[in-house]
């Protein structure tokens, strides 16, 4: 088992390089799944263990998936399997968005159910509905969802999601690509990747109309073809880098973080006293020596995202003043506060949000990632801490995070990686050096 090893106080300069985006990159990896003719050469590619095993999925399907140097070619002209099974969806609940893809192709889909996780139920209900409406029968049994096109291809049709589900917009455009007519998709989703799946598409031959606003209008056509796309930079690895800068009075710049894509982010950060300037490649992010606090709701985009839910808490952790963070999109992702106390923090949850009275006199600790966002979090809190931190479960962090602890040590943090029997090494060495 790996940890790493944060020994908090010093303040973060330089600059680092933002990846292709996480929650960018799966959705249009499902979605070459679509050509049934020539390659699909996907660029900017980030070596995160997610990406690895959508790769794993689709080569199981029959598809032939070559990944190297950030980039993954994908042929999917061979006849496709139609089952995604457990081993998979259990390690990455995104693999449910092979199920549009698969529909769209073979008028056949069976995935294993996703189950809950760490940060929620999630249920996959506005992904069938959608399926359903555009002429599928759905059935649930024996811990796999089976869709299959009862005409044999799917038809266009009119839906309306319950709530802008990130997973629902793409699943359903998806489908509807290459079904018999027009879908009109009401309350979909809004966020970038969604945006960035849509431009994929097009490219493939889709006819897809309106991605980033509230009605997307795909219009389906009878094959889609292998295209060359370039990944979108990731907004939460952004988001996450301008905390660590923001929470160590540091002077940072993100480079590749877009400034549109960062609107909600941008304006709480400067609520609580963070100067960030645009600069032609990225964000600078200063902090400032004492930080305000602030309310913060989290909220489909282009509200607060809820992936830098946890980041945000622990800059607040910091701040001056009683600060509360809502959480109205995942009914349970809170796990992390428990391990925030462990670091001696002032907070408590109420209901769906959470009180924070700041700044705490943080100390390090051993604590657990208890999801992807939440070890983040956890490391930067340990930035600041008194002493040393240990984050464990890092399994978590490599499914979001390409090189964490190699990017902030490059930004002059006091941070490694080790294996459990290193650390007992390390530890002595700290101990004499300190008694030195
Ligand atoms: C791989 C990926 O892109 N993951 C992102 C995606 O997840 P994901 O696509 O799973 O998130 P959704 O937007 O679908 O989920 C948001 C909320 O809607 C609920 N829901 C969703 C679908 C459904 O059929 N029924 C239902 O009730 C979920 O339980 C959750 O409470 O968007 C989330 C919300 O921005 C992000 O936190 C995740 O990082
Ligand atoms: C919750 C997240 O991802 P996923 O939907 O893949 O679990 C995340 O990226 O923070």
């Amino acid at each position: 088992m790996e940890k790493i090893i944060v020994r908090g106080g010093r303040k973060l300069s330089g600059s680092v390089k933002v990846e292709g985006a996480k929650n960018a990159v799966l959705p249009v990896i499902a979605a070459t799944l679509l050509a049934s003719d020539g390659k699909s050469v996907i660029r900017d590619v980030p070596t995160l263990s997610d990406v690895y095993t959508i790769n794993e999925v689709l080569r199981y399907l029959n598809a032939e998936v070559v990944f190297k140097d950030n980039e993954v070619t994908v042929d999917a002209s061979r006849e496709l399997k139609v089952e995604a099974p457990f081993e998979y969806v259990r390690k990455m609940r995104a693999s449910v968005l092979v199920m549009g893809s698969l529909l769209a192709r073979n008028g056949r889909a069976r995935v294993a159910l996703p189950g809950g996780c760490a940060i929620g139920s999630r249920p996959i209900d506005q992904h069938l509905k959608g399926f359903e409406a555009m002429g599928a029968t759905v059935r649930v049994g024996n811990g796999f969802i089976e869709a299959e096109a009862t005409e044999g291809r799917l038809h266009g049709a009119k839906i309306y999601l319950d709530f802008p589900s990130v997973g629902a917009t793409e699943n359903i455009m998806m489908a509807a690509t290459l079904a018999q007519g027009t879908t009109i998709i009401e309350n979909v989703a809004k966020e970038p990747e969604i945006v960035d799946l849509a431009n994929f598409l097009n490219k493939m031959g889709a006819k897809v109309r309106g991605a980033g606003t509230g009605t997307i209008r795909i219009e389906g056509v009878d094959v889609l073809f292998g295209a060359e796309h370039n990944i979108i930079p990731d907004r939460i690895e952004a988001g996450t880098f301008m905390v660590a800068s923001a929470i160590t009075g540091g002077n940072v710049l993100v480079k590749g973080a877009v400034p549109e894509h960062l609107t909600s982010l941008i304006a709480k950060m400067e609520e609580m006293g963070v100067m960030i300037e645009e600069e032609a490649d990225g964000l600078r992010v200063i902090g400032p020596e004492t930080l305000k606090a602030v309310d913060i709701k989290t909220m489909p985009h282009p509200g607060f995202p809820t992936d830098m839910q946890s980041q945000m808490m622990a800059l607040l952790l910091r701040a001056n003043g009683t600060g509360m963070i809502t959480e109205t999109v995942f009914e349970n992702r809170f796990m992390h506060v428990e391990e925030f106390r462990r670091m001696n923090a002032d907070i408590k949850i109420e209901g769906r949000s959470v009180i924070m009275n700041g700044p705490s006199s943080l100390q390090g600790a051993e604590v657990a990632a208890t999801d992807l966002r939440a070890a983040a979090a956890l490391i930067l809190t340990g930035l600041v801490a008194d002493g040393i931190t240990r984050v464990t479960e890092l399994k978590h962090l490599d499914r979001g995070y390409v090189d964490f602890h190699h990017k902030l040590a490059s930004l002059g943090a006091d941070i490694e990686r080790v294996k459990e029997v290193e650390e007992t090494i390390i530890e002595k060495t700290y101990i004499s050096d300190m008694n030195a």
